[in-house]
């Protein structure tokens, strides 16, 4: 029967959408075991919030919350306070806060971001969480691989965000951040909406309200899903060329007196790509450091264009070509 009374959460296409993420996003963990949501306090970490409040029960889950205080920002421990106060009222239990020191290093967006993720896996392990929750949107995942793609990025960063890696969980990445709005209208949730999210002094807030809607107008719509499709076709592909890179590495890696060695036929047999990924892998798995896509083109070449020069000098490590093999030694 249509109830008359406004105040009662509507069971609208958004809200069945945020729930539909959340619901696909807990399978596969532990009836009984506790989620948090890591909470913001924003549309998207508060639908998030109010979907989990309603799947993970269903589910036999315990749902809690954690809120990151960043205190760089006047007020900020009771930004931190309300979106706790909101997660409570949610049913969230327990719900934690969590103040952080943010040092600055690498720039503000990327120390904050560095505290805030040590900071909630942190709290995962104190409460003994199955996950954490993330809100990110298929609008953020869209933002990350355009800025990606601006930048060179090779297809390890340009797939984006994963939706399950460790502890974290990214349930709403198939979600549009509009519904993530609409769900909190639709539910009565009042979400804050963080300054920083549309300050033009940050790359991402104008790749979100100029670059964008920009690209939007002038392609006919649909950029966000576009570029997202990209991203899984990039995953897709990198994820094979990492598990042949791996079948093959047993066979081509031999170890040496101070480090390895690579079998420079075998190598050069190998399309770019393998070749590449192959190199890469030997080394980090030996030295425990990534090479850069210059740097491992300048090894590559040992191998495709070799004519007798000399060893090549990376951070730690010497390359050089003896014979038929390419060795690795630290310097
Ligand atoms: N201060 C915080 N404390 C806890 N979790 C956070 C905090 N800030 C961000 N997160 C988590 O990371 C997700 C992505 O944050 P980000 O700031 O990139 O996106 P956003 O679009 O502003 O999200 P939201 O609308 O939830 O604030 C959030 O949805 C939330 O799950």
């Amino acid at each position: 029967m249509p109830s008359n009374d406004d105040r009662r959460p509507r069971l609208t296409p958004a809200v069945a959408d945020t729930r539909r993420a959340v619901r696909e996003s807990l399978a596969g963990l532990d009836e009984g075991s506790l989620v948090l949501v890591a909470l913001s306090g924003g549309p998207d970490s508060l639908a998030l919030a109010a979907a989990t409040a309603f799947e993970g029960p269903r589910a036999g889950m315990r749902v809690g919350g954690v809120v990151v205080d960043h205190a760089l920002q006047e007020g900020s421990a009771e930004i931190a306070e309300t979106a706790a106060q909101q997660a409570r009222d949610l049913g969230l239990d327990p719900v934690l806060v969590r103040r952080v020191t943010v040092d600055g290093h690498g720039g503000p967006e990327a120390a904050a971001r560095q505290a805030r993720y040590a900071a909630l896996l942190k709290a995962r392990a104190e409460v003994d969480a199955a996950a954490v929750l993330l809100g990110h949107t298929l609008d953020d995942q869209a933002e990350t691989v355009l800025i990606g793609l601006a930048r060179g990025s090779g297809p390890e960063s340009l797939w984006g965000m994963h939706p399950a890696i460790g502890f974290l969980r990214r349930p709403f990445l198939t979600v549009r951040r509009a519904d993530t709005k609409a769900a909190c209208g639709d539910q009565g949730l009042e979400p804050w909406n963080d300054p920083h999210n549309h300050d033009d002094r940050f790359l991402r807030a104008r790749i979100r309200d100029r670059v964008l809607p920009i690209l939007d107008q002038e392609l006919g719509g649909g950029v966000v899903e576009a570029l997202t499709r990209t991203a899984d076709q990039l995953r897709e592909d990198a994820e094979a060329l990492a598990h042949f890179a791996q079948e093959q590495i047993g066979d081509l890696v031999e170890h040496a007196e101070g480090g390895l060695s690579l079998h420079a036929g075998a190598l050069a047999s190998n399309p770019p790509a393998l070749r590449q990924r192959i190199i890469r892998l030997a080394v980090q798995s030996e030295f425990h450091t990534s090479l850069t896509r210059q740097q491992t083109l300048e090894v590559s070449r040992l191998v495709t264009d070799w004519h007798g020069q000399g060893p090549i000098h990376l951070p730690g490590i010497r390359v050089a070509r003896e014979g038929s093999l390419l060795l690795f030694t630290a310097a």
